[in-house]
């Protein structure tokens, strides 16, 4: 299977005094291993939200209403808590738009970078857990069901609605509890049998070691001899626990990774001694050191200027190629995602509106809301904007009827304002949520002044290929000689 995530039918809404916020409605993408999804949308879209739940950190007032996040099989939505730590952060890792709030002001950067290192770095235990996982997750699983079931009971004996069959459900579940933790145990044990008797003939090896050095420690001086000693003895060390000389010196090899100059100098100093983008370096180090394999980008250089923003993008691209990392951008700026995105997803009023390659996007749009969004983006070379989006967006308390963009287009047709579109398809990797896809809609042509922005971005592509064509051909001929 080459999906990384899935996320399937993810509507989620959040309890306020003034009434249900439905946040996120029935959003549908996956994402391949090694691709960029780029989620798109103004502020409210449900962008964020979408990755909060996927990285399991929304607000207490949140309600999953429906829906799975898949990662490599398995439901985060449905795992317990403990299980989901060991995906947030370490599998799954996110930055944000405002690196300052993920870093502490008063800490020196370098224990800020190592802490995670050093905590999550108990080798034992994680090879332990590791050839243990099956096994434990299936328990955990029965008992998050089990949990998730007692609640439905409580609710439905509150709103007096049938809860029979959940019983019954419950019953069933806790009847399975005792087989599938006595497993777990029986698997727990045999691993740290594994993984301890392992560990003792290491250990056995570097003591042999360690007499040898000072059976022939005759003619040498006590210092060398207590040197070589010290150095078995932290090897040996290092295959128990990530130690910290090994903290810092993964810590300095990934600030160099990430680019910033004179670790060495860096390590000792604090947030405030650093720019913006330097900062959002760190952050990005931080993320890197429990090596995941998602990364979400929240807006990751909306606070950065343009040449720091352009930096940045050009990290994250580089990162994902080099560590083969999967990653989710989020922001409102289509001009960003130009360069990052594989794929690129427009959200309005909490759903996908439409979804489709790059190319697709860019060159291909369909949906009404994606002219509006690229009419609005700033013109590459004179920096105007094409068109505006007129209104606001919809309360969320109070979702429209039908397209929920219809308020704000000069594309609506009757059936917008009564019912909802469904995804139409155009190709493979392309589908729009809009009637105008529908087979009996008129035919209508996007706006024309549009069509001439889009020729522009071909042509511009177009040069820039060509340019970077010419540019390779030097740099091989420069190889070769
Ligand atoms: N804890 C909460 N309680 C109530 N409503 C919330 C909560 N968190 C988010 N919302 C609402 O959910 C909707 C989607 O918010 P979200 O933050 O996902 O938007 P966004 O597209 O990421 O916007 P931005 O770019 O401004 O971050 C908004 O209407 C927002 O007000």
């Amino acid at each position: 299977m080459n999906k990384k995530l899935i996320v399937e039918n993810l509507s989620i809404s959040f309890r306020t005094v003034t009434g249900k916020v439905k946040a996120v409605r029935d959003v549908n993408f996956d994402l391949n291993k090694g691709e960029t999804l780029a989620i798109v949308g103004e502020s409210g879209s449900g962008k964020s939200v979408t990755t909060r739940a996927i990285m399991g950190i929304l607000a207490g007032n949140s309600i999953v209403e429906s829906g799975k996040v898949i990662y490599e099989g398995e439901d985060l939505l449905k795992i317990t808590e403990e299980e989901f730590h060991k995906i947030r952060g370490k599998k799954i890792g996110m930055i944000y738009q405002d690196p300052l709030s993920s870093l502490n002001p008063i800490m020196r950067i370098g224990k800020q970078i190592t802490e995670g290192l050093l905590l999550n770095g108990h080798h034992l235990k994680n090879k332990i857990e590791e050839l243990y996982n099956e096994e434990r997750v299936a328990y955990c699983v029965i008992k998050r069901d089990v949990r998730v079931l007692k609640k439905k009971i409580a609710e439905n004996k509150k709103n007096k609605l049938p809860y029979n069959d959940l019983k019954k459900q419950v019953a069933e579940l806790k009847k399975q509890l005792p087989t599938a933790k006595k497993t777990m145990n029986i698997a727990k044990k045999k691993a740290t049998k594994v993984v301890m008797s392992e560990y003792k003939e290491q250990k056995a090896k570097y003591l042999e070691e360690i007499k040898k050095i000072r059976e022939n420690a005759e003619g040498l001086e006590p210092k060398v001899v207590k040197e070589k000693i010290a150095d078995k003895k932290e090897e040996l060390r290092r295959i128990k626990n990530v130690t910290k000389t090994e903290a810092k010196e993964k810590a300095l090899k990934v600030m160099r990774e990430v680019g910033i100059p004179d670790p060495e100098k860096r390590f000792r100093q604090f947030p405030f001694q650093f720019s913006g983008g330097m900062r959002q370096r760190i952050v990005i180090a931080i993320v890197l050191t429990s090596n995941p394999d998602v990364l979400i980008c929240d807006e990751p250089t909306t606070a950065l200027d343009v040449t720091i923003q352009a930096q940045i993008l050009e990290l994250i691209n580089k990162l994902k190629e080099e560590r083969g990392l999967t990653v989710i951008f989020i922001t409102h700026d289509l001009g960003v995602v130009a360069n990052v995105a594989d794929r690129i997803a427009v959200m309005y009023a909490g759903k996908i509106q439409e979804i489709g390659t790059n190319e697709e996007l860019f060159y291909d749009p369909r949906h009404p809301y994606t002219w509006a969004l690229l009419g609005s983006m700033p013109d590459l070379t004179s920096k105007d904007k094409l068109l505006t989006i007129p209104g606001t967006p919809p309360d969320m308390r109070f979702p429209p009827k039908g397209d929920a963009f219809a308020l704000r287009s000069d594309y609506a047709m009757k059936i917008d304002f009564e019912e909802q579109p469904p995804m139409f398809k155009i190709s493979d990797s392309h589908y729009v949520a809009s009637w105008l896809l529908h087979k009996d809609c008129p035919d209508v042509q996007r706006p024309a002044i549009l069509d001439e922005r889009i020729e522009r971005m071909k042509e511009m592509t177009e040069e820039l290929k060509k340019e970077m064509e010419k540019e390779h051909v030097t740099y091989e001929k420069q190889l070769k000689y």
